[in-house]
């Protein structure tokens, strides 16, 4: 984690309240200078309302913020050049034509990106006068990416930037924010998925109920351990397998004919599974050793439910 002074967002037991319900219950997080952090977590568990605190468009009702060091509320004027904002939709009124808009916009910022280049970048030139609200989805979300970086701040938040792009849009999205990050930009993005924040994030935090349920960077979160996977025919009895691998091994089907064996994978537990299928019958398909993924540890971190 970075150290406080080091960062670019700090928020410290944060606490935000609809009627008696508490979207944020005492959330805290640094994001560092420089880096790409990745908020992650399930519909509603607060990560939208946290960015927009920070991003002073809505008050806490307990805790601390600081954005470059400074109160996002108190000191919304001096942080307005210096912070670039995509939300999670809109931002732009309906009306507006996309290049216009965003000349518009470069032209609050004492040195601007080329607004021509930035359009022509992002698939845009050719909807430059076309009206925001008459663009698809994925070209106003390109918009909005455009509008939160065209300033050159030095920090972007970014709500689920590529939700609903195709993945031309994905790839195209997730190079520029490469080039921020590699600029010294931070970045504070939230995203559904796991490829991306692998992909991009120097720290993920994984947020819960309006709390963070872990942190770290992917490689972090995912450890050093290994899984072996197969799929085979549903229903084999596992109880002998679990008997003859080594104490502290997990075998489970989940779902129906996908099988999972947890533990020491070394190449003595690879020999015992194929030794039990072979003597089951049983052809093991895509049988194959990895790590497990930043959504492994999601899905037991936030659980299988759907939320509300
Ligand atoms: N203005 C509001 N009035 C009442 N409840 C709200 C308001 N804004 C958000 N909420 C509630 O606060 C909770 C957190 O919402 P938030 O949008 O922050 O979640 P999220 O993690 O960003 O979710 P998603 O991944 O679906 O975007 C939700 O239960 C939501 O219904």
């Amino acid at each position: 984690m970075a150290p406080p002074g080091d960062c670019a967002v700090e928020i410290d037991a944060l606490v935000k309240r609809y009627g008696g319900v508490a979207a944020v219950d005492g959330l805290s997080l640094r994001a560092g200078r420089g880096e790409v952090t990745a908020l992650l977590g399930p519909n509603g568990a607060g990560k939208t309302t946290a960015i927009e605190i920070c991003e002073g468009f809505r008050r806490a009702d307990g805790g601390t913020v600081r954005v470059l060091g400074l109160d996002p509320a108190a000191d919304a004027r001096a942080l307005k050049p210096r912070v670039g904002v995509m939300p999670q939709s809109g931002g732009v009124p309906g009306t507006a034509k996309a290049g216009e808009f965003l000349k518009l916009v470069a032209s609050f910022h004492a040195a601007p990106l080329d607004t021509g280049a930035l359009l022509e970048r992002l698939g845009l030139t050719e909807h430059a006068r076309t009206a925001f609200r008459r663009l698809s989805g994925g070209q106003q979300q390109r918009l909005s990416l455009a509008v939160a970086i065209v300033g050159r701040p030095e920090l972007v938040f970014l709500d689920e930037p590529t939700t609903g792009l195709d993945p031309q849009a994905r790839h195209a999205t997730w190079e520029l924010v490469a080039e921020l990050r590699a600029a010294g930009v931070s970045v504070v993005l939230t995203t559904h998925y796991m490829e991306e924040a692998e992909r991009l994030a120097d720290r993920v935090v994984i947020v819960d109920h309006g709390r963070v349920v872990a942190e770290g960077s992917p490689a972090e979160l995912t450890g050093a351990e290994r899984q072996l996977r197969f799929r085979a025919r549903p229903g084999l009895g596992l109880d002998e397998l679990l008997t003859a691998l080594p104490a502290g091994s997990a075998a489970k089907e989940s779902p129906a004919g996908h099988y999972l064996v947890e533990g020491d994978v070394r190449p003595e537990l690879l020999a015992t599974v194929t030794a039990w299928c072979a003597s089951n019958g049983v052809l093991a398909e895509d049988l194959r050793i990895e790590r497990r993924t930043l959504e492994d540890v999601f899905l037991e971190l936030t659980g299988r439910e759907l939320r509300a």
